[in-house]
């Protein structure tokens, strides 16, 4: 499929608590069959962005056309043709997983007997059908979590809204719930999602936005945005003791830039072993040198001045 006319469009979006801005003014738009990531630090404002978009909660201000639909009067309209994959499972302890997603699908009025044939699909896709028959309880979280997104999927949504899909599972559920991911895009699916895993936005995301404290500080695809805002290669020195700051003064002039951390120093060059070698001319000893590609990290670290997992 090709990714076209804008799904989700959003102008000067605002939301409020109160006297507190949490999304100041955002402009979004999301095309057909694309992925489309919000990366930023909690309290960035995604959540309360992708709570918008989902209908959950009303814009303060600003302007939001979902489907051509407004978001407000149209709640019903909206959520019929979307898939809402929330942070937190919400799935019924209750039910059997098969049950949770039959009973979700007649919320949205689908006859049994579709439903049925619907879950049963859904188990397949996301590798649960051995599990059908079983209480959500002893599920896994990985499991738990893929269990969720079949229900997001259950009423054949336009978009699928995944906040923090992958968050709190081990390396290995993780890969199995983004590999899913992958298989819905490529079925022309658009997805919109927010993560703090720079690898997986960089993997699956064609375009993303970083907030930052309620705004979008950055937007592009990610190849774009890395060639905006890092370089080809980084080098990540760690000196032993306690300041780093006291070593920076050394690496003057060393690549584009220098980064210091509180636990290391980052060298953005073009060729990092040349870098290195460059290092340890200059009399440095570091007790840890790694060469990497450059990365989304870097640029969130370049906009904010702060890494992504504080
Ligand atoms: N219902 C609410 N009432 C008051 N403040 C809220 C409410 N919901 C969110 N906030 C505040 O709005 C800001 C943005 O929160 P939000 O959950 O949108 O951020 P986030 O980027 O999704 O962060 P996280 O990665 O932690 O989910 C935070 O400072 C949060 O405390």
């Amino acid at each position: 499929m090709t990714i076209g006319q804008p799904l989700i469009q959003a102008r000067g979006l605002v939301k409020r608590f109160g006297d507190f801005t949490a999304v100041d003014g955002i402009d979004v738009e999301v095309r057909r069959g694309e992925a489309f990531g919000f990366l930023g630090p909690n309290g960035a404002g995604k959540s309360s962005t992708m709570r918008m978009i989902g209908c959950i909660s009303p814009p303060s201000g600003g302007e939001l056309r979902i489907l051509g639909l407004d978001p407000v009067r149209d709640g019903p309209a909206v959520r019929a043709r979307l898939g809402v994959c929330p942070q937190l499972d919400s799935l019924d302890p209750e039910l059997t997983v098969r049950e949770n997603l039959t009973t979700y699908a007649r919320y949205f009025g689908i006859p049994r007997r579709v439903a049925r044939e619907r879950a049963a699909e859904l188990l397949d896709f996301v590798q649960l059908a051995e599990r059908a028959e079983s209480r959500v309880d002893p599920l896994s979280g990985g499991m738990k979590r893929r269990l969720t997104i079949a229900r997001a999927l259950v009423n054949d949504p336009e978009i699928v809204l995944l906040d923090e899909p992958t968050t709190g599972l081990d390396p290995q559920a993780r890969h199995l719930v983004w590999e899913r991911l992958f298989r819905l895009k490529q079925q022309g699916v658009t997805l919109v999602l927010t993560t703090h895993y720079m690898d997986e936005a960089e993997q699956l995301c064609d375009r993303l936005v970083v907030m930052d404290g309620g705004r979008i500080v950055a937007e592009g695809s990610p190849r774009a945005l890395i060639e905006r805002h890092a370089t080809r290669e980084v080098v990540e020195l760690r000196f032993a003791g306690d300041s780093q700051e006291a070593f920076a003064g050394k690496l003057d002039g060393l690549g584009e830039r220098v980064e210091v951390l509180p636990d290391r120093i980052l060298l953005y060059v073009s060729d990092g072993d040349a870098a290195v070698a460059e290092v340890s001319a200059r009399g440095l000893e570091p007790a840890g040198v790694l060469v990497r590609r450059g990365s989304l990290e870097d640029v969130f670290l370049h906009l904010t001045g702060r890494t992504l997992i504080d």
